[in-house]
């Protein structure tokens, strides 16, 4: 689905027949696809095509932004905590050195 103006368009069923293939109209799915349906320079017809698969307009009274900011906070603690949790695996791995090698050595001390 890409939208323009606000406007969703389900182009699904017109992927095949794009004649500026499908790889460029799947990269702009899921998103505001305005910008990059200009920029391919489309003829008026084009536009006209397009309009045949509009299915709905974008709700843009939800609170699109406020969840935005829930997220974007959730991920920054996330973050923090994948730092915190790679810190402790990074002090694990040399105390487990030093920890083997005092185990190693003393047994060697004793064996002689
Ligand atoms: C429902 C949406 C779309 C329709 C109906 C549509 C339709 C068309 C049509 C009819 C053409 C032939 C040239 C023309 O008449 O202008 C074309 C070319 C092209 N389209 Fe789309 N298009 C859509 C979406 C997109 C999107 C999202 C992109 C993303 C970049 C895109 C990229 C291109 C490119 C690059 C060409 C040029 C191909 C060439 O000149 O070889 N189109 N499109």
């Amino acid at each position: 689905m890409n939208s323009a103006q606000h406007l969703v368009y389900d182009v699904t069923s017109y992927l095949d027949e794009h004649p500026g293939g499908d790889d460029v109209v799947l990269a702009s799915t899921g998103k505001d696809a305005t910008d990059d349906f200009e920029d391919a320079g489309h003829s008026k017809s084009a536009k006209e095509l397009m309009q045949n698969f509009c299915i709905g307009e974008l709700d843009t009274s939800s609170p699109i932004i406020p969840e935005l900011e829930i997220s974007s906070k959730k991920e920054t603690t996330d973050y923090s905590q994948k730092l915190m949790d790679l810190t402790k695996q990074y002090w694990a791995v040399p105390v487990a050195v030093v920890g083997i090698s005092v185990v190693v050595g003393f047994l060697y001390l004793r064996r002689k």
